[in-house]
């Protein structure tokens, strides 16, 4: 009999996690299934290592994208990988939107077990991770956001932080190695993305498929209030990446330093510090899901 193991934050979005177990249960009925709760940070990372050690078909992430991003480091850096199916019942859920998985709890479960495909991980420093990595003042802000704002105003409380953080418009300098090419930007905003789902938008990085080998680097160059309000424009009319005050570029190597006390926004969740060294993992871990 296969095996699964279903790793779950009661904690994620609404609350919603251990409610949708029985339903993963039918889903999984020919897998042999270990239930797993996370309870505190660093729990899905340790228990998708255990799975990898197990030898396991299945690990099903049931969470936002904070607790896809920790059941990936714990996939990643192991030479026998599960299979991975994802319940998104965060806020954002990038990870599931770029690979078309449904936003409703049954529609996700029912998509395990149907289509798969093989997805990039991008390696950031010593870690990790899955959908985008955001530098500057404005990701400084939105990851001030508190999980209680989170539950009370959803992604509104996203975009009030970077509306606030867009007025204030404080920019750093970069040096940015891509590929080779070094280049220097004073901006408010770089962004590091795999998949075209960034902060729940698809009009970003529009290109960027998830199995498609690159990262795919974005500089926003001025951070006048009035280019944030014309980039939020183009971002609706899909015409982002082409502006003059956006530079789009892609790699699959790329260092980026700047000042070293500003924290990096790493798939939703503040870590790291610069230099950021990015390296990608292509096609490195199988999802169930599909390619855009
Ligand atoms: N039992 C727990 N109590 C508190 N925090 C937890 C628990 N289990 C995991 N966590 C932490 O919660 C973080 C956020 O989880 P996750 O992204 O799944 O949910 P979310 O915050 O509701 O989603 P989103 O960020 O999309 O709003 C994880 O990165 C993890 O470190």
């Amino acid at each position: 009999m296969e095996k699964a193991m279903i790793i779950i934050n009661p904690t994620s979005g609404k609350e919603q996690g251990t409610s949708c177990i029985e339903q993963l249960k039918k889903q999984l009925a020919h897998y042999e299934v270990t239930v797993c709760e996370t309870q505190k940070e660093g729990d899905a990372t340790d228990f998708a290592k255990e799975a990898c050690k197990q030898q396991l078909d299945l690990v099903v992430l049931v969470g936002g994208d904070g607790t896809v991003h920790e059941g990936i480091n714990g996939l990643a850096e192991q030479t026998y990988r599960p299979k991975v199916g994802v319940v998104p019942l965060g806020t954002v859920n990038d990870f599931a939107r770029a690979l078309s998985i449904p936003l409703d709890v049954e529609g996700a479960i029912a998509c395990i077990g149907g289509p798969s495909v093989e997805v990039d991980i991008g390696k950031l420093n010593g870690r990790y991770f899955t959908n985008v990595v955001a530098i500057g003042s404005l990701p400084d802000s939105v990851g001030n956001v508190s999980s209680e704002q989170k539950s009370m105003l959803g992604s509104l409380a996203y975009a009030w932080e970077g509306t606030k953080a867009a007025f204030q418009h404080e920019t750093y300098s970069f040096d940015i190695d891509a590929d080779g090419q070094q280049f220097s930007e004073e901006s408010l905003l770089v962004l590091v993305a795999l998949t075209n789902s960034v902060g729940g938008m698809s009009t970003i990085a529009d290109q960027a498929a998830v199995d498609d080998g690159y990262l795919h680097g974005f500089v926003v160059k001025s951070g006048s209030v009035l280019t944030i309000a014309k980039l939020m424009t183009k971002i609706a009319a899909g015409t982002f990446r082409d502006d003059k005050d956006v530079h789009a570029f892609r790699a699959h190597q790329m260092t980026i330093n700047g000042p070293s006390d500003i924290q990096l926004n790493v798939d939703g969740d503040m870590m790291e510090h610069l230099p950021a060294h990015f390296s990608i993992l292509p096609k490195h871990i199988t999802v169930y899901g599909k390619r855009q």
